[in-house]
């Protein structure tokens, strides 16, 4: 009986998702691990392989529920069927099979008797419009631009090609974005509803960013990690760097959202492009220039242009770079391994073959631009911080 709801309330400076003690950190993502291994030991083959071919059923189902509005109209406390379809005016079976579905997969909560009343859970609540971290405008782009660029995934396999243009007219995720305003203004909320998804707050306390006097947070959106920082280290001032459209809604966000407002004296806005060095901002000694979800989206050799542009811009300033990526410690079972997998597999899709790389391919990378690795700082979740500094 009852609603449950968020356990966990919103906050609008910290993510509300604190990270675990490393002892419970890897203990948990081992259990999982375990888990989902017995989970499959467990399960008959035939029976086994089919559910897993089905596995986009979920993804429709998530999308469907919020699309046709159950979500928001569950807020407001559990309905049977009958009174989502005649609130929502939506067809009664269906819906309700649909509802099924989404209790089978926790995406819903049912009181069972003669007429089932469904309600929200935790995840689905996460959903709501009036969450501000809602995940939703990710998951909004995975279904309506990725997936069906991951349904060339076998033809990527066996011509090489470029699957996003292949489904995109031709066109990169940037030209996109670059000709829909609005489609970009999405594209960057999504990328700033990551952070609670691949635990921001631990690459925010397991990294020594005190050290840093400025931060440079090049191509940084609207800078949700850049507020983080500067709220995390009160000495430090900011830039924020990414193309001008970005930038100019960039300028407006910090005039008016809650986390970054107060923080807006200590930040400076610069439109540029990092592929051009003279656009890049102008080095500072002590400087960190972080680069998150940055590199993973592009190639080896478009990658190795952006590092040497930034190359050019830092000279001989003592500036160290910190890079934010899902870095595979261990391809095969590194705790967070199946974020790391599902994050490289949709920029090969959607990014002309970006990659999440190895530390050993981004110290061939460094190498290649006039930088050297110092060292790889996991953080409890999938994100790791690579420092390079200037040869
Ligand atoms: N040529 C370019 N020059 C500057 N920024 C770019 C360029 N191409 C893409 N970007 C930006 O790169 C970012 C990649 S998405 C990552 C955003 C942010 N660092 C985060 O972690 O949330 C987007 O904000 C793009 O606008």
């Amino acid at each position: 009986m009852g609603v449950s709801c968020p356990k966990r309330s919103i906050d609008s400076h910290r993510s509300p998702y604190q990270p675990s003690s490393w002892l419970v950190y890897s203990a948990s993502a081992l259990l999982r691990r375990w888990f989902l291994y017995a989970a499959d030991r467990l399960a008959s083959p035939p029976r086994l392989i089919f559910e897993k071919s089905l596995g986009f059923a979920q993804t429709q189902v998530i999308d469907a529920i919020k699309r046709t509005g159950v979500i928001e109209a569950l807020a407001s406390g559990p309905r049977t069927a009958e009174e989502l379809a005649q609130e929502l005016g939506l067809q009664l079976d269906p819906l309700y099979r649909v509802l099924r579905a989404a209790v089978n997969i926790n995406m819903l909560g049912v009181e069972r008797g003669p007429t089932p009343r469904f309600h929200n859970t935790e995840l689905s609540s996460l959903l709501l419009d009036s969450n501000p971290k809602s995940p939703w405008p990710m998951i909004q782009w995975v279904v309506d631009d990725w997936y069906g660029a991951y349904a060339e995934l076998g033809w990527v396999v066996k011509t090489g090609g470029d699957a996003f243009r292949k489904t995109h007219d031709g066109k990169a995720l940037w030209e996109v974005l670059q000709e829909d305003p609005k489609r970009e203004a999405d594209f960057s909320r999504a990328m700033s509803a990551t952070d609670d998804m691949f635990a921001f707050e631990a690459v925010v306390r397991d990294y020594p960013w005190r050290r840093y006097g400025r931060f440079c947070d090049i191509g940084g959106a609207y800078g949700s990690l850049l507020a983080r920082l500067l709220r995390q280290c009160g000495k430090a001032d900011g830039v924020l760097f990414d193309q001008p459209q970005v930038i100019q809604r960039a300028r407006k966000a910090w005039g008016e959202e809650a986390d970054k407002v107060d923080l807006r004296t200590r930040a400076e806005f610069v439109e540029g492009d990092f592929f051009m060095s003279e656009t890049l901002p102008k080095p500072r000694a002590g400087d960190a220039w972080v680069l998150r979800h940055i590199l993973h989206d592009w190639n080896d050799e478009d990658a190795a242009r952006i590092l040497a542009a930034l190359r050019r811009a830092i000279g001989a300033t003592p500036v160290t770079l910190c890079i934010v990526e899902f870095t595979f410690l261990d391809e095969f079972s590194d705790p967070d391994v199946a974020s790391k997998i599902g994050a490289d597999l949709s920029v090969l899709m959607c990014q002309t073959h970006g990659r999440e790389r190895t530390r050993r391919e981004y110290e061939k990378l460094f190498a290649g631009a006039g930088f050297s690795l110092k060292r790889t700082v996991r953080t409890r979740g999938p994100l790791c911080v690579t420092e390079a500094v200037p040869i």
